[in-house]
């Protein structure tokens, strides 16, 4: 098998705070590969947001390492998109002008990145908003904007930090849909943090499973559920299964 995107190995992160010190992730080891789509799943605090913020470069680690690249180079600032819980769009710039803005930081050649920023809103399904301000698009169009705009300078890691916490339930399931799509035409390889289990499985080649109390990795395992996943796929016992894979290492009863 080719060298992994990323590799971690017992990698450990310590907040400190004067005297104090809170250990907030312990001992992650895992192989995430190029194209993979990954979940990590687990109760609030247990170091998830940590875990995505160290992949992004804006944290270092304590112990344990991490390569990131695959042997080749790797910038967090060029090769990292990031779609957070909610789109924080600028409100004063147009869905295009948002889109761009990743581009426009990393002083990306303008009419390149406008043709690529256009074909992406087309993707995402907003292709006749362009020019609209973020104000005049539904929650889950603003989020689909936030997805473009992270994939705007071609990254090759797409880190989600609970990219449909803030959705209703029935917008949620359409966008974990448009998800698998987007990340099946880019085959890029993304990273998803979510407190839902059953959107772990249904999202992820692999999941990640973090418990807190104390912080640590529980597991780490492939979902070989079949693709083109659909809805209906949530109601079938293998899916069954993984929830309740999940379940147990968390201790959910
Ligand atoms: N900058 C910081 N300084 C000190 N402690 C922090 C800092 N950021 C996070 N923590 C602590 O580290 C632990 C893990 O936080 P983190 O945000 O990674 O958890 P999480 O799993 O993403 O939580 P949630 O699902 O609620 O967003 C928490 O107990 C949190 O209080």
């Amino acid at each position: 098998m080719s060298e992994p995107l990323i590799r971690m190995r017992q990698l450990r992160k310590v907040y400190r705070k004067r005297n104090e010190e809170f250990l907030a992730v312990s001992d992650v080891s895992m192989d995430i590969h190029a194209g993979d789509m990954v979940s990590l799943v687990g109760p609030s605090g247990c170091g998830k947001s940590t875990l995505l913020k160290i992949l992004a470069g804006l944290h270092g680690h304590d112990g344990g390492t991490l390569e990131i690249g695959g042997g080749s180079t790797f910038q967090p600032g060029r090769d990292v998109g990031m779609v957070f819980q909610q789109p924080l769009l600028l409100k004063w710039r147009t869905i295009l002008d948002n889109v761009l803005l990743p581009a426009d930081i990393l002083g990306l050649d303008k009419k390149a990145a406008r043709a690529r920023a256009l074909a992406l809103l087309d993707m995402v399904g907003l292709s006749g908003f362009a020019d609209k301000l973020p104000y005049e698009l539904s929650g889950g169009m603003q989020q689909r904007a936030a997805i473009a705009r992270a994939l705007v300078h071609d990254p090759k890691l797409v880190l989600m930090d609970e990219p449909f916490g803030a959705l209703d339930a029935l917008t949620r399931e359409k966008m974990n849909l448009e998800m698998l799509r987007i990340w099946e035409e880019t085959g890029k390889t993304f990273v998803v943090v979510t407190h839902s289990i059953q959107e772990a499985v249904f999202l992820g080649t692999h999941c990640a499973v973090l418990t807190a109390g104390p912080a640590r990795m529980a597991d780490h395992f492939a979902i070989d559920l079949p693709a083109p996943r659909k809805l209906h796929l949530k109601t079938s016992p293998a899916f069954g299964q993984h929830v309740s894979r999940i379940y147990d290492l968390l201790g959910v009863e």
